[in-house]
């Protein structure tokens, strides 16, 4: 099946870690995927000329590059291993997704406090990342040798095959059921939208530019909060101050209490109990923060 040029492709990562966040992102934008089944390996959106192409995250760069597909979503732990095995960079990285965070590390049998970088010189280490651990030990002059593992890198040291091994972490529950400890930070990681760097025809690149500011909505409204509260006029800028994220808010009288004005704006990083107790704290009295729903920036 040739793609349809008629329509943009976005690859996907097919079933893993960021299937479901990925999907859940587009339909958040307002797409209407159709349904595909567990061997299907493309879905459509009814209501935007988009075509989802479900693949293994490896080959999402590669894709992307040769412009087989215009976008992709994928971890940057993948995009930057691709792109250090290449001689051009042909992919955009557009924005960063806020799921599927991890780092690369390196963990061994030992305690981190017996640990120092040195102890790697001479040593095997397996991963699945050679160019990134690669790139790592270079830079800090440290010989070892690297072995490639597909998967089931964590096995590596009690099958004799390294003293060391270098993979993805998040909650380090994998780690520590296999006895190891994390040592050493490689690459901190998370979803990213892509673009080929390919030229893309006109009416594609606003369809793509459409559907980039559309996901930059579902991504700030993840965060964004909308609060009102009242507040003495004369603490107006102290109270505004503890706004995370805010830019100018709406300030309008309060009818019958003068000298008080209600607060009105949007904030676009996280609202804490702790952010509530110093507006109060600062005078501000009826509190109200609001989810976003949708937001166009
Ligand atoms: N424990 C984790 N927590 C959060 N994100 C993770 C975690 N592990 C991996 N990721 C992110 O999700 C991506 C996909 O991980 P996954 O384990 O599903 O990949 P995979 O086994 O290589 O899948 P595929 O079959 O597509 O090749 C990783 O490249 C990384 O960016
Ligand atoms: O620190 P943790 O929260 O335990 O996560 C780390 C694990 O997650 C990833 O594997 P995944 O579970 O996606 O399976 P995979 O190895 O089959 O890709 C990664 O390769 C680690 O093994
Ligand atoms: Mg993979």
């Amino acid at each position: 099946m040739s793609p349809d040029r008629n329509r943009l492709h976005l690859a996907i990562q097919k079933s893993g870690r960021l299937s479901e966040q990925s999907r859940d992102l587009l339909k958040g934008a307002g797409l209407k995927l159709s349904q595909s089944g567990k061997n299907h390996l493309a879905a459509r959106a009814e209501n935007f000329p988009l075509d989802l192409m479900l693949v293994r995250d490896d080959d999402i760069p590669t894709f992307v590059a040769d412009g087989v597909c215009e976008l992709g979503i994928v971890g940057q732990n993948v995009l930057e291993e691709y792109a250090l095995g290449q001689p051009e960079r042909r992919i955009e990285e557009l924005l960063r997704l806020g799921f599927g965070r991890c780092s690369l590390r390196i963990a061994g049998p030992e305690s981190a406090d017996e640990f120092a970088l040195d102890r790697l010189q001479g040593q095997r280490i397996a991963t699945s990342y050679p160019r990134l651990l690669g790139r790592f030990l270079e830079q800090r002059g440290i010989d070892a040798e690297v072995v490639t593992m597909r998967g089931a890198v964590e096995l590596a040291p009690r099958l004799g095959i390294a003293g060391y091994i270098c993979d993805l972490v998040s909650t380090g529950a994998t780690l520590e059921a296999n006895g190891l400890t994390a040592l050493a930070d490689v690459f901190d990681s998370e979803a990213v939208l892509i673009r080929t760097r390919r030229p893309i025809d006109g009416a594609h690149a606003e369809k793509a530019d459409a559907l980039l500011t559309r996901i930059e909505g579902v991504i700030a409204t993840a965060e964004s909060k909308y609060i009102v509260l009242n507040a003495p006029e004369e603490r107006l800028a102290e109270i505004s101050a503890i706004l995370p994220g805010a830019e100018a808010p709406t300030v309008v009288p309060l009818i019958g209490r003068p000298g008080h004005v209600a607060v009105q704006a949007v904030c676009q990083e996280s609202v804490f109990w702790e952010t509530l107790e110093r507006l109060k704290a600062a005078g501000a009295s009826a509190i109200l923060v609001m989810p976003i729903e949708k937001m166009m920036l």
